[in-house]
């Protein structure tokens, strides 16, 4: 087996269908990861996020080096084991979470000091750490140590922040060491400007990466910009290289980011949602907690085989919510992620009968129309 790589199986307009090969098995994309920061993936067993079909999952290197930390992890039998996941596993390299998190911290550059959101206490993370780190979890795909500026930033502070992510993404290369299966990705940087968006593309092709992924959006610049920005970028990555979007996003966000040549994605909405009452669907969301549903017997979707679409109806759902039952979450969770698993399923379909528009168009009319 070569170093991981991306195959293409077949393309319509834009949008790509594909494997992504690695040394934990091959993934159909475009694929969505569930979210597993810190080891798990909120409110579900392994065995029910292979039910709904995720290939890949996402690890936080931010959470996981502060606890249980990167010695314990690889006491546990390292993260595929601990978690009981098989399948590959992709680590986020800690620098977005920090900034994210808002946590005490101190950037320069070198890399960042700050204070644990946990106990407070005082952490450095540079693009060798961030990078050994992954290597400790056995994470089959590490990304580089990037800095992504909160917004709103000054044109100049995106590009002073693109050019340090840059340097730090040769940083993370030279730390990263090449095993067969497993791979590193660059981020692009460079906010809403294509000047810099194109100059980061071109530091990162320089270097060389075994896929390329899309940092800086969805960071509150809104659908329009994302996709303006999606517009000049992914044809700027090799086509024979994945393409991750990095915190991405809705159902209707996954379907036009698939159309401009994204492959993976990840994001917590499916999960958070989930354990929020939020229920995604075919028609729209629902709030769970919203009375209609006291005594609907119907299931959240007639279209899902997840448990509580096929064992329960709203009204328990709804019953459980309002009872604030562990089990509301878990049920939850499960179905919101396996409707966008399936919603993946879709689109790749569509790519591959070389019948996209077509079925873009009924799902959104579908998103549009609203609750049966
Ligand atoms: N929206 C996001 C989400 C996660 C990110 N992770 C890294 N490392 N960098 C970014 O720019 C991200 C953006
Ligand atoms: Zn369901």
């Amino acid at each position: 087996m070569s170093p991981m790589r991306w195959m293409t199986e077949a393309t319509c307009g834009n949008a790509r269908a594909g494997h992504l090969h690695t040394a934990h098995g091959i993934v159909p994309t475009p694929t969505f990861m569930p979210v597993g920061t810190a080891g798990t993936v909120k409110a579900m067993t392994m065995d029910a996020v292979r039910s709904t079909g995720a290939g890949i999952v996402l690890g936080n290197t931010y959470h996981l080096m502060l606890r249980p930390g990167a010695e314990r992890v690889r006491k546990m039998g390292g993260l595929h084991r601990m978690m009981d996941w098989s399948g590959p596993i992709l680590t986020d390299s800690g620098g977005f979470q920090v900034m994210s998190l808002g946590a005490l911290r101190k950037l320069d550059q070198d890399g960042v000091t700050f204070n644990s959101h946990i106990d407070g206490s005082k952490h450095r993370l540079t693009p060798e750490i961030s990078t050994d780190i992954q290597h400790a979890l056995d994470a089959t795909i590490t990304m580089c140590f990037d800095e992504c500026p909160a917004l709103p930033a000054t044109p100049e502070r995106i590009e002073q922040s693109m050019q340090l992510s840059m340097r730090w993404a040769a940083r993370s290369r030279e730390a990263f060491v090449p095993r067969l299966g497993y791979g590193q990705f660059g981020i692009v940087q460079g906010g809403t400007e294509r000047e810099l968006r194109e100059r980061s593309v071109r530091a990162l092709t320089d270097i060389g990466f075994e896929g390329y992924a899309i940092g800086g959006l969805a960071v509150g610049e809104g659908q329009e910009l994302m996709f303006s920005t999606l517009d000049y970028t992914t044809p700027l990555l090799p086509g024979t290289h994945a393409r991750y979007l990095m915190g991405v996003g809705t159902p209707d966000d996954l379907l036009g980011a698939v159309e401009r040549g994204v492959d993976m994605f990840d994001c917590v909405m499916p999960t958070r949602a989930g354990r929020t009452a939020r229920a995604y669907t075919e028609r729209g969301t629902l709030n769970m907690r919203n009375a209609r549903h006291a005594e609907d017997n119907r299931p959240i979707s007639p279209h899902c085989d997840c448990l509580a679409c096929t064992r329960h109806s709203r009204a328990y759902l709804h019953h459980l919510f309002r009872n604030n039952e562990i089990l509301g979450p878990m049920l939850l969770t499960w179905h919101n992620l396996a409707y966008y698993q399936r919603l993946m399923r879709t689109i790749r379909a569509a790519i591959v009968a070389s019948n996209l528009p077509a079925v873009a168009a009924g799902l959104r009319a579908d998103w549009a129309a609203g609750d049966w």
